[in-house]
């Protein structure tokens, strides 16, 4: 299947993950893939009716659907039935359409743009990053095999062909797969089916790294657990290098047998938690420099404190805000960028109905004293700040009426409350302490 083919079943995806059935039915469905020429996707729409509304209302999606995929700009451009006939040139730039999209290099699998200079170290994941340059650098030595878990979106992946790519980049000759444990399984079922065992166990304990990305989909399937069970040791034995991701630990994945289980932690485990505010800044700052996207620094603060959930929806969120300032000819402000994320589905999903309870509990463990300080009248400086920011987070969050907050902290009268809202308020545009405090508290209990 030729790229521009399998790029549009990946937007196709996207859509139909984000809009209605009847809107998928209508008006993406029906959309043929023609070619990508110079980042140029051609899609042929039934009717001109059809490209209205591709223009008006899902070009922006498209534009940030397919950077999400490709990491590179890729414009829209509509054709109807009849003109693609009058235009019998179309044929070469269906050629011309394979070399453009950042291809993966073939015999790795490896994506180019996964490396440690695009990676960003942050409080939650400096301990995974500092782990894969340790194997990046003495492969097979020091972390074997390197279990890299945690949740969605983190940038596990990354990590992992980070990794790779480093090890090539040093020694061309290393032979280096990376895999999915899905495809993995596939490959091995279809070895089986068609008696080729040989070939597939040659070709997976034939490398000097192996990468296998995603083992919890491992869960259940015996009889390539087994496969990989000899293929792990095979290599281990050997002194090569393997790294495995995860979204838990391996003891918690269902009916991974013990011997697996054991193996697997024969290394280390490292795990990659959510990214903290200034990490998802910092992030925001990496992406749009090497996209080349002009934003200002309040607009990606926006995003970043919008946006808290993992880093691949943060970075939808910029491609989303580009695809929108370019749509409308426009170039990136506050405004624009807060239009582009009006209504995302994942800022609805952050607006979580919290408590003042579950406020008074998180900030107490943050600031590590008890919720009955935080409620009680102690004047000490260690439990009136946490207090003051508790009642603050309280208003700002929950919205409840100030008499309502005072009762909730031991009856306090609602002038107190006042006193430290107004107090955290003013120390917010001054204190960069007061400011990290309250960020990562907000952070936290949206999560
Ligand atoms: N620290 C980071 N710096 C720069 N980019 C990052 C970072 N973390 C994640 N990303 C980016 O976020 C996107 C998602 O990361 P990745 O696919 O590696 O996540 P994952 O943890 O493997 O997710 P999944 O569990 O869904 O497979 C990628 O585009 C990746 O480049």
């Amino acid at each position: 299947m030729t790229n521009y083919q399998t790029l549009w079943e990946q937007i196709r995806d996207e859509f139909k993950n984000h809009v209605s059935p009847t809107t998928y039915a209508t008006w993406i469905k029906p959309v043929i893939p023609v070619a990508l020429n110079k980042n140029q996707l051609i899609l042929e729409l039934p009717s001109p009716l059809h490209r209205d509304y591709w223009k008006a209302k899902l070009s922006p999606r498209l534009v940030e659907y397919a950077y999400k995929i490709t990491q590179t700009d890729i414009t829209p451009k509509f054709v109807l039935k009849e003109e693609l006939q009058q235009k019998q040139q179309m044929e070469q730039s269906i050629q011309s359409a394979n070399q453009s999209v950042p291809t993966f290099k073939k015999r790795t699998h490896l994506n180019p743009n996964y490396t440690f200079q695009k990676f960003v170290v942050g409080k939650g994941n400096q301990m995974a990053h500092a782990a894969a340059l340790v194997v990046s650098d003495d492969p097979g030595k020091m972390y074997d095999p390197l279990l890299i878990y945690g949740g969605v979106g983190l940038g596990k992946t990354h990590l992992m062909q980070a990794i790779g790519n480093r090890i090539m980049q040093k020694d061309p000759k290393k032979r280096v797969k990376y895999v999915t444990s899905e495809a993995f399984t596939n490959d091995f079922v279809k070895s089986v089916q068609q008696h080729k065992s040989e070939k597939f166990r040659k070709e997976y304990r034939d490398v000097d790294v192996l990468l296998v990305d995603d083992i919890e989909f491992f869960a259940d399937k015996g009889g390539t657990q087994e496969e990989f069970f000899h293929t792990f040791n095979d290599l281990y034995d050997d002194g090569k290098q393997i790294v495995l991701t995860s979204d838990r630990l391996p003891n918690e994945i269902p009916k991974l047998q013990d011997r697996l289980v054991s193996r697997f932690a024969w290394g280390l485990s490292v795990d990659i938690t959510r990214p903290d505010l200034a990490t998802r800044i910092a992030i925001l700052k990496s992406k749009a420099k090497f996209a080349h996207i002009r934003i200002p620094n309040n607009c990606l603060e926006y995003i970043a404190q919008s946006i808290n959930s993992n880093v691949r929806e943060l970075e939808g969120a910029l491609s989303r805000v580009k695809a929108y300032a370019r749509f409308r000819q426009a170039s990136i402000t506050l405004s624009l960028t807060k239009n582009a994320l009006h209504g995302l589905d994942i800022q609805k999903a952050n607006s979580k109905a919290i408590s003042i309870p579950a406020i008074q509990k998180m900030v107490a463990s943050y600031f590590n004293v008890s919720v009955r300080d935080i409620k009680g009248k102690k004047r000490v400086k260690t439990i009136v700040i946490p207090r003051q920011i508790a009642m603050y987070l309280s208003r700002e969050i929950t919205k409840t009426s100030l008499p309502k907050i005072g009762k909730a902290f031991g009856g306090k009268d609602h002038t107190t409350v006042i006193h430290a809202y107004d107090k955290i308020k003013k120390n917010l545009k001054t204190n960069p302490d007061i400011q990290n405090y309250v960020e990562d508290l907000k952070g936290e209990l949206q999560r």
